[in-house]
């Protein structure tokens, strides 16, 4: 086979720090926080950010956010774990699915570790040509996919031969994706016993962003309506909400901890949740969901709450990646 044909998939999530400690976290969200398709704004209002960013924030936050990276931390942060476990299943599917022409499979962050940018270059001086990006993002979002569309594109420019990159802008709506989450939410409640409501707690962004036309509140709710129509819910056996409020601006509502807070004195007493919007255990799941928003529930008179893990690696979220290869890159896997 000729180095031209070299065909590789690279799972990228957003990223996370590469210690629990304040200075690897400081590093991380001066990265992230700097990006401005996460946090907009132009001329005075980009440099008043800037100066907040700089002076306050990066001064205040890392202390406090490492401390919950410590309670959830392995001997790496779980979703750099998580990540690699979704690439080694996924390489180990395509090689069963394709043989010998199976495209190789990697990982790459939009911030931090390991580096897309850095991923692209060294994939292209290995030989690869032909690239297949899947984002660990179900909804597209300005401030979580178009970093990976703007990454690959400042990469194309420092290049006289570009890479034949693709990108699954999104899978929202994927039948694979929506049955990988009834059968995983199923499950669960048939080994748990079944709760007076099922929480779909999404990753917010400001309000702002979404009414100048931001697609993925809406995609959010396309999401849990495909889910729920097909584990046959009846419509109070379920709601959405949005998590993770950032600064003082109003976010997309309703807010996951205030619902928390109004659920039991309207009856809810036992509590299922889960986070359709990460395809992996990240700080946001496991310390803001599983740890915190517990305590909110339990403290305004809930009785039970359940958080049910993200696909991670599980099968069925494998053989949606797979399946979008397939949709996306099947004639490049042909031809090798
Ligand atoms: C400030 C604005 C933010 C926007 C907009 C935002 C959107 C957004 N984020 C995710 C997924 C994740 N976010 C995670 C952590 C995280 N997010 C923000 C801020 C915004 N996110 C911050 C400041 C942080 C860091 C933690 C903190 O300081 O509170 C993570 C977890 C990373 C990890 O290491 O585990 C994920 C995943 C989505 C899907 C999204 C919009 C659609
Ligand atoms: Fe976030
Ligand atoms: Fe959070």
């Amino acid at each position: 086979m000729s180095q031209s044909e070299k065909t590789a998939v690279v799972l990228v999530n957003l990223g996370t720090p590469d210690k629990a400690e304040p200075g690897a976290v400081r590093r991380y969200l001066k990265e992230f926080l700097s990006d401005s398709r996460v946090v907009e704004g132009k001329g005075l209002r980009r440099l008043l950010w800037l100066s907040v960013l700089n002076g306050i924030i990066l001064n205040l936050r890392p202390k406090k956010v490492a401390k919950a990276y410590a309670s959830i931390w392995e001997d790496d942060s779980p979703m750099r774990k998580i990540l690699d476990k979704q690439v080694a299943e996924l390489h180990l599917l395509l090689q069963k699915q394709y043989g010998d022409s199976a495209p190789d499979v990697f990982a790459a962050m939009t911030y931090g570790l390991p580096n897309l940018t850095a991923r692209l270059g060294k994939l292209s001086e290995s030989g690869y040509k032909k690239i297949l990006l899947v984002p660990m993002y179900p909804q597209y979002s300005a401030t979580t996919t178009a970093p990976i569309y703007d990454q690959v594109a400042k990469y194309q420019l420092t290049q006289r031969c570009v890479l034949d990159i693709r990108i699954v802008n999104s899978y929202y709506s994927h039948p694979a994706y929506i049955s990988a989450l009834a059968n995983h939410i199923q499950q669960f409640k048939e080994q748990n016993g079944a709760a007076d409501k099922l929480l779909l707690s999404y990753h917010g962004i400001p309000k702002e962003y979404a009414d100048k036309g931001d697609p993925y509140p809406v995609q959010c709710h396309e999401t849990s309506k495909l889910l729920a129509a097909k584990m046959g819910l009846a419509d109070n056996e379920w709601i959405t909400t949005f998590q993770s409020r950032f600064g003082p601006a109003e976010w997309m509502q309703p807010y996951t901890d205030k619902t928390l807070e109004a659920l039991p004195e309207k009856g809810v007493k036992t509590l299922h949740i889960t986070c359709p919007a990460f395809s992996a255990d990240c700080l946001e799941t496991l310390e803001e969901i599983a740890i915190e928003n517990r305590d909110v529930f339990l403290e305004a008179g809930g009785e039970q709450y359940d958080y049910i893990p993200a696909l991670n690696a599980q099968a069925s979220f494998i053989d949606l990646l797979a399946a979008l290869v397939k949709e996306q890159a099947g004639d490049w896997v042909g031809e090798r």
